[in-house]
This record gives C-alpha cells, sequence and structure tokens, in this order.
C-alpha cells in the first residue's frame, strides 16, 4: 500500500452513514458517478477499488456476468460489509438476490479511478527498481504504459530497458511533453529527486509516484504519491508484536481464518 503524501488538501469527507445499506436494494444503474459523491471517497476505499476492478476483470475473463456480494468480498480479500459500503460510493447497491453486474461494476470502477483512458508512464532512475518496473508487463494492460525511461549513467543512455531506450535526464521536459506523459515514476536516489520532480512537471507530467525516501516540492495542482515498502513492513511488525500480546490473553475461535 502506498501513503500519500498530504501537500494537497484531500478531498477525503467520510459520508454519513457508517453502514452499507441492508434494506430495499436498486438495481445497479451504468450512470456514472456523481462527482461530487467521487471526491468524497475516502482514500483507503479508492485503494480497495483497485483491487476489487482486479478480481472484477479476472471474473469478466472467466465469464461471469454476475457476482454476489460475498463472492467478490472473499476474492477480493475485504470482509463484505466493507466492500458494500465501498461500492455504495459508486452508487452500487447491486440487486437482493442476484448480486453485482460484473461488466457495469467493471464499468463504473473504471470511470471513477479515471481509467478510461490511457495514463502513460515515464520512469526515472533505471537501476534496481527503475529497471524491474520498466520490465514489468502488468502495467500497459491496466491502462499505464511506460513509454519513455530516463537516466543519467551515460551507460545506460540509448539502451533499450523493456523494449524502450533510456534518455537522458535533460530531455524529460521535451520528451515527457512529446509523448504525453502523464505520470512520472521517481525511482533515483534521494539526492536527486526534487530535480527530476521539477523536470518532469516542466514536461506537463500531472502525477508523481516517488519511491525516492524524501519529501516532493510540488505546484498545487501536481498529485504525489509516496511508496515506502518500509513503512509497510514496519506495520507488519505492529501488527504482529499487537497479536503477540493477544494470544496471550485469548482463545482461538473457529478455524481460525480471517478475510482482510
Ligand atoms: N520506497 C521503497 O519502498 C523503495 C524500495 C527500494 C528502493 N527505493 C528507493 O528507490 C530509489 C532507487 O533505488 P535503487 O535500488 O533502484 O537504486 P540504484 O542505485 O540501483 O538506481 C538509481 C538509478 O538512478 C540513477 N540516477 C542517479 N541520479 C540521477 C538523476 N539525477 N537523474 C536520473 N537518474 C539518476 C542512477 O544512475 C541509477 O541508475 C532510491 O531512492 C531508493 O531509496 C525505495
Amino acid at each position: 500500500m502506498v501513503a500519500r503524501r498530504g501537500r494537497r488538501n484531500g478531498a477525503e469527507v467520510k459520508l454519513d452513514a457508517d453502514n452499507a445499506p441492508t434494506a430495499e436494494m436498486p438495481a445497479v444503474t451504468g450512470a456514472a458517478p456523481d462527482p461530487v459523491r467521487v471526491k468524497a471517497i475516502p482514500e483507503a476505499a479508492v485503494a480497495r477499488l483497485a483491487v476489487y476492478l482486479r478480481v472484477l476483470s479476472a471474473m469478466a475473463e472467466q465469464g461471469a456476468t454476475t457476482v454476489a456480494s460475498e463472492e467478490l468480498s472473499a476474492a477480493a480479500g475485504v470482509n463484505s460489509a466493507k466492500l458494500r459500503k465501498d461500492l455504495s460510493y459508486l452508487g452500487s447497491y447491486g440487486t437482493r438476490g442476484v448480486g453485482y453486474e460484473v461488466q457495469v461494476l467493471v464499468g463504473q470502477i473504471e470511470r471513477t479511478l479515471g481509467l478510461t483512458r490511457q495514463h502513460k508512464v515515464a520512469v526515472v532512475g533505471i537501476g534496481n527498481l527503475g529497471h524491474a518496473l520498466a520490465n514489468y508487463g502488468g502495467f500497459p494492460g491496466r491502462g499505464f504504459p511506460v513509454e519513455a525511461l530516463f537516466d543519467v549513467d551515460a551507460d545506460l543512455i540509448g539502451v533499450p530497458v523493456g523494449g524502450i531506450p533510456v534518455s537522458h535526464l535533460e530531455d524529460i521536459p521535451a520528451v515527457c511533453a512529446e509523448r504525453g506523459i502523464s505520470i512520472g515514476v521517481i525511482a533515483t536516489p534521494p539526492t536527486a529527486a526534487q530535480s527530476v520532480c521539477d523536470r518532469l512537471v516542466a514536461g506537463g507530467v500531472q502525477c508523481i509516484l516517488n519511491f525516492a525516501p524524501v519529501v516532493l516540492q510540488v505546484p498545487e495542482q501536481i498529485e504525489v504519491r509516496k511508496v515506502d515498502l518500509a513503512v509497510e513492513l514496519q506495520i507488519l511488525s505492529f501488527h504482529v508484536a499487537r497479536r503477540a500480546e493477544e494470544t496471550n490473553s485469548s482463545h482461538p475461535v473457529g478455524n481460525g481464518m480471517v478475510v482482510r
């Protein structure tokens, strides 16, 4: 999971209802979500929507046309009350006894996540991490084709990685503008990250995914997300420590399995 850097004033406002609807459930419609409601979706729910989309796309590929909320929640690893609440942000409540229409739900999530068009990606810093990202084949199919690579290492310039020749750092603004890059991924040492970021912004990039352990200064309209796997490990460590404490004061119930 990635942590959002808080330069922009996050628009996430919690909605009133704490529980997913349980009364009369209207049928799912294919209408575009209300933009006001989209703005109000909490960040954590947005991350889960991306997971539902992956699961639903796999189900659609296998020919599924409808899916029960319990089935979707189990496949996504999210408890069913949370799933129903997440989908209610899109105006999707499913149909009692039938569940959700897979293609309709896919369309709603894609529109909400802005995935109805492709977002071209540039990776800067083609070292260990940059190589892995550039070679990863899973991005294009999800709407994020990697279309430009940059580094300062003379040995790398012009060398294709994942089929794309590496360009020089100085060419970031021109190449990004020319290729219509909208997302820049920073995988350089932290000392280089700000100047890389400035060049990406100059090239018209709208979003930055920053792996370097440094806080970036950006104009108000630029979205920045920071990825820090060490933070994720620390959170896991916290849960392991907490569980060790709980084990001494509780007894397991059922088969001990939970959905996460
Ligand atoms: N967030 C995470 O979980 C996580 C995990 C791994 C690495 N990282 C970070 O990602 C970054 C890259 O790590 P790595 O192991 O791939 O490092 P690396 O040393 O293998 O690669 C860094 C690359 O950046 C290039 N570079 C240096 N200065 C540059 C500049 N000004 N412009 C463009 N390219 C430049 C280098 O030539 C090199 O190819 C580091 O900042 C590291 O701390 C973060």
